[in-house]
């Protein structure tokens, strides 16, 4: 296995967008899952939001007993929520912040402010034998806080790099962010708004080991179906990282 390896995560909360738009079955987000498997997809994310615009508790079941890679279920830090993850057992758990007018995740988690919620969160996900990781903007202070209340890993929120990855201050804060978490010990993750346009240099940065993407391969699959638009999004991930090497 390529040391430098970089798991793809496919989010396939968009797939039942589409089917939320009719409060029908199809098309089943499950069904998506294991297409982008058969891909290449190293693992399905899904974010069940406390407001159920796409994804669906069912949905949730369906996926943790058919995805045979691995699950990481996205959620918000509610009692619930938690509840859900210690019954379900996912292989992985983002806590990602919610706030119900939004029309999808603007910022990360502020740790600081929500740090003692967000230990004893991680420490039920632990005890559960949930690998935890904490959606969280690029600075290195909620790394460096994400690291001492025991999270295995960080997931940078590349948002505002994706709205301006022109701006050299937005890569530079991913970069700096990624080699600080390395540094100090905790794995680093990164997504939202990436797509085939912009992965390449986001998936250079070698500290980064996943990728989470759903919205853009979800969009890209309704011109060329979901196993070219993964497909795509790994070569531009393999070739990024490979560029970098030499
Ligand atoms: C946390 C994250 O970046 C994704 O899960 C994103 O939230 C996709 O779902 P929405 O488009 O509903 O925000
Ligand atoms: N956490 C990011 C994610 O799961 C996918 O975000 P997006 O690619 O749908 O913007």
């Amino acid at each position: 296995m390529d040391l430098r390896y970089q798991r793809l995560y496919v989010n396939i909360d968009h797939v039942a967008t589409v089917r939320q738009a009719r409060r029908g079955q199809e098309p089943d987000p499950v069904a998506a899952a294991l297409l982008c498997e058969r891909a290449g997809a190293d693992g399905i994310t899904a974010h069940l939001r406390e407001d159920r615009r796409h994804i669906q508790d069912d949905d949730i079941h369906r996926l943790m007993a058919q995805v045979t890679t691995l699950l990481n279920l996205e959620c918000a830090t509610t009692d619930d929520m938690l509840s859900l993850a210690e019954t379900l057992r996912p292989a992985q758990v983002t806590l990602v912040p919610e706030r119900r007018e939004e029309i999808t995740t603007e910022g990360g988690l502020d740790v600081v402010r929500h740090e003692v919620v967000l230990r004893d969160a991680i420490a039920r996900l632990r005890a559960a034998g949930i690998r935890s990781s904490l959606f969280i903007d690029p600075e290195r202070e909620a790394v460096d806080v994400s690291r001492r209340i025991g999270a295995d890993a960080v997931e940078l929120h590349t948002g505002q790099y994706a709205h301006a990855p022109r701006d050299p201050a937005t890569l530079r804060a991913l970069r700096d962010a990624a080699a600080h978490g390395a540094a100090i010990g905790i794995a680093v993750h990164a997504g939202h708004g990436l797509s085939v346009a912009n992965v390449g240099p986001v998936a250079a940065i070698p500290e980064i080991e996943e990728l989470n993407i759903g919205h853009a391969i979800v969009g890209r699959a309704i011109f060329v179906g979901l196993e070219v638009a993964v497909h795509e999004i790994r070569a531009m991930m393999d070739d990024a990282r490979a560029a970098d090497l030499f």
